[in-house]
């Protein structure tokens, strides 16, 4: 039995990362998915919080829990001012896994140096399945919903997401207009 993990900001877990979690399910039985920065939401960066994270995975993989036979738990993960401990801080807040995927590399070294396998895979079609990006089109009124699976459309419509971010995102303009304005 093999148990994997699977770390993200997932701010809003798109198609990138659900064809990662595809090609994971033919080398895992079960999959642990951490939401990093469980403790950061409602900035433009992190407009989601944990909660809104867990339901957008736990509803988008379940196709996988049906297709594949695999078991997943979802775990939100706070930040920590120390990198150092990190790898055990995230492994006391999770099910034992013999193997981590990621493409961070700073998650890659952290995981390496306390002793533990990491997995790279591709960056599938980056140009259009990067969060960043795609909250910049949640916010301009761009095309975002093929970008993502279904079940997170579904979530963002019923937390009324869009509306949030644009929020945030004008507030954030305000902000730094007065920053520069003070520090005139
Ligand atoms: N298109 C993709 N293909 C494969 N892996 C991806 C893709 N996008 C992100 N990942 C990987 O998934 C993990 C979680 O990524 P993350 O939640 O930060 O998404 P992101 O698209 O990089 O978002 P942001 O732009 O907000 O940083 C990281 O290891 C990241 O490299
Ligand atoms: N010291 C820390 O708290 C620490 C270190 C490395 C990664 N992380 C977190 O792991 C997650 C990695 O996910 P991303 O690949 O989406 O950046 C992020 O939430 C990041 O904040 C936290």
């Amino acid at each position: 039995m093999t148990r994997g993990f699977y770390i993200g900001r997932f701010q809003p877990y798109h198609n990138g990362h659900h064809t990662m979690i595809e090609h994971i399910t033919s080398e895992v039985d079960e999959l642990v998915l951490g939401i990093g920065s469980a403790d950061v939401s409602h900035t433009v960066r992190n407009p989601f919080t944990a909660g809104e994270r867990i339901m957008m995975l736990t509803k988008a993989v379940r196709e996988f829990e049906r297709e594949n036979d695999l078991v997943t738990y979802v775990v939100p993960i706070e930040d920590i001012d120390r990198n150092a401990v990190w790898a055990g801080h995230v492994e006391s807040m999770c099910p034992d896994f013999d193997v981590v995927y990621s493409n961070n590399p700073l998650v890659i070294r952290l995981f390496e140096e306390d002793g533990i396998e990491v997995r790279q895979s591709q960056m599938f079609n980056r140009e259009r399945l990067e969060g960043t990006d795609i909250r910049e089109s949640m916010i301009d009124g761009d095309p975002w919903r093929d970008r993502v699976p279904d079940p997170v459309v579904d979530v963002v419509e019923e937390i009324n997401g869009i509306q949030r971010l644009r929020t945030i995102a004008q507030d954030d303009v305000v902000d730094r207009w007065e920053a520069d304005e003070n520090s005139l």
